[in-house]
């Protein structure tokens, strides 16, 4: 029996979802505003939540962050309007596990709940088996939602051998997902074989991956082991699997299905034990419907898909990836850790980001080169297209008071709080430190000038920029 609770301030909504939930042996409840819901959820070790979108007190997509983050991680069901696919793609990405529309029938919702209880006892188990703090994140850095969604499909598609199908605007980490289900799977320790069907030459392609005999074909002048062999008992990548011609789609079903190819210009066929994983920014089932893919090779290739969100879809993790990548190219390039101001990260949460983290990265390490020696980055140290793009759109925070989250220290986990001495001290040093790295770039390193501006000697402005680690430039 599971216990389900329902956030709807329709009271008929909820008796009769309660009622569908009961029905099918599930423990119900009901609460008509947002902030009850929470309330229960913090108490109540729910397995799964139905929510509606327009509540009195807030916008239930706006509080699923909260709701996930729930002692028992719920699993949710947005409740979204009649015909409404705007909001059904926003529940999804805002880490819904699915949507049901309202006045759905019965039969639908008890479909939904079962499917949904199911997924959740799948993923408890292979927790349980695992540990859920197990999974290696192979450096995915982020917390947002719609980013713990995919990597909770990392976990589930790890521990099964099914197909795997990443999908994907550029840059969103296709690569990086695909290489945390190799690392987390039992073929961890073999090879993670990478395959771009997009860089193919067309005429070499089935002897790249199906290897070839010594003089199979004229420079053949040696027999190559292909790429499907190099998998054997670890994972195969096809990275852009959408530019693999027809006539390879067809090889490769085949191989999918027997496990066994044989190499061009061989008499023989041999074996290869690999799990498949793939990866697209290309719309498959587009592509299937005209002839352009192969709709029983998409079938095969996607018993687990994992959706990524672009990267302006999941803002929330933009200040931990300019955290990380900060520090990583000033440690990279010799340099003491950076700070930031408040518009800086503004203007980073501004933009939109059209090649994702890939671009993100490229810009953070431009920015940390360009800025040196200097303490603090600034928005101005940006490239100006991006500030350009911002100003443009009308939605830098130029001027803006910094976000609450930059002055004060990130919300507490239950079970997790510090005592408030040590919360009040990491605050202060905290807020010491950022002070001093602008006293610092402010007086251009000057000490004497920083002195003037602080009111604090030169023994004690040298004491504290050796605590916080902030060198001088030299
Ligand atoms: N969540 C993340 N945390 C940290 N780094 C990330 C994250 N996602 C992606 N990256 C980094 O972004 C870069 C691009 O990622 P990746 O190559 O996996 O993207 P992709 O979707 O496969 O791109 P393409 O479609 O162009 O092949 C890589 O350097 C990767 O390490």
């Amino acid at each position: 029996m599971a216990k389900i609770l329902i956030v709807d301030d329709e009271e008929t909504v909820c008796e009769s979802m309660a009622l569908i939930g009961r029905r099918s042996g599930h423990e119900t409840s009901c609460a008509r505003t947002l902030a009850a819901g929470l309330e229960l959820a913090n108490t109540g070790a729910f397995d799964l939540v139905f929510l509606d979108v327009k509540l009195p007190d807030g916008n239930g997509l706006e509080f699923l962050p909260r709701l996930t983050q729930a002692p028992s991680r719920p699993d949710i069901i947005i409740m979204t309007g009649y015909g409404d696919p705007q909001g059904a793609e926003l529940a999804i990405n805002s880490g819904a596990w699915d949507y049901i529309e309202k006045g759905c029938s019965a039969k639908d919702i008890t479909l939904t709940l079962a499917r949904a209880l199911e997924y959740r006892k799948q993923k408890l188990t292979l927790a349980g088996a695992k540990g859920v703090v197990a999974l290696k994140r192979e450096n995915i850095v982020g917390n947002s939602a719609s980013l713990n969604a995919c990597l909770d499909q990392v976990a589930c598609a790890a521990g099964s051998e099914a197909g795997v199908l990443i999908m994907g605007e550029t840059g969103t980490g296709k690569e990086l997902f695909a290489r945390a289900v190799h690392q987390n799977s039992k073929r961890a320790d073999k090879q993670f074989v990478v395959v771009d069907c997009a860089s193919l030459p067309e005429t070499l392609v089935e002897s790249i991956l199906f290897g070839h005999d010594k003089g199979a074909f004229t420079g053949a002048e040696r027999a190559r082991e292909g790429l499907v062999a190099e998998a054997n008992g670890g994972t195969l990548f096809l990275d852009e699997v959408g530019e693999l011609p027809l006539a390879t789609q067809k090889a490769f079903l085949r191989v999918l299905q027997e496990r066994r190819f044989r190499p061009v210009g061989s008499p023989r066929e041999i074996e290869s034990d690999f799990r498949l994983v793939a990866a697209t920014n290309r719309d498959l089932n587009a592509m299937a419907q005209t002839g352009e893919f192969r709709s029983d090779l998409l079938f095969r290739l996607s018993s687990v898909v994992i959706n990524l969100p672009p990267l302006r879809e999941r803002r929330d993790d933009i200040k931990e990836l300019a955290r990380y990548y900060m520090d990583k190219f000033c440690e990279r390039n010799g340099l003491s850790p950076k700070g930031s101001c408040p518009e800086f990260m503004a203007t980073l949460m501004a933009y939109g980001w059209p090649g994702n983290i890939r671009e993100f990265i490229n810009t953070i390490e431009r920015t940390v080169i360009s800025a040196r020696e200097e303490p603090v980055l600034f928005a101005q140290h940006l490239p100006t297209a991006i500030r350009a793009q911002v100003a443009q759109s009308g939605v830098g925070h130029r001027g803006a008071p910094p976000a609450a989250e930059e002055q004060s220290a990130p919300p507490a986990v239950e079970g997790e709080l510090p005592r408030l001495n040590d919360f009040r001290e990491t605050i202060y040093a905290k807020a010491e430190k950022q002070y001093l790295a602008d006293l610092m770039s402010v007086a251009h390193n000057d000490i004497p000038a920083a002195c003037r501006l602080s009111g604090l000697s030169q023994s004690r402005l040298y004491a504290l920029l050796k605590t916080h680690e902030l060198h001088r430039s030299p």
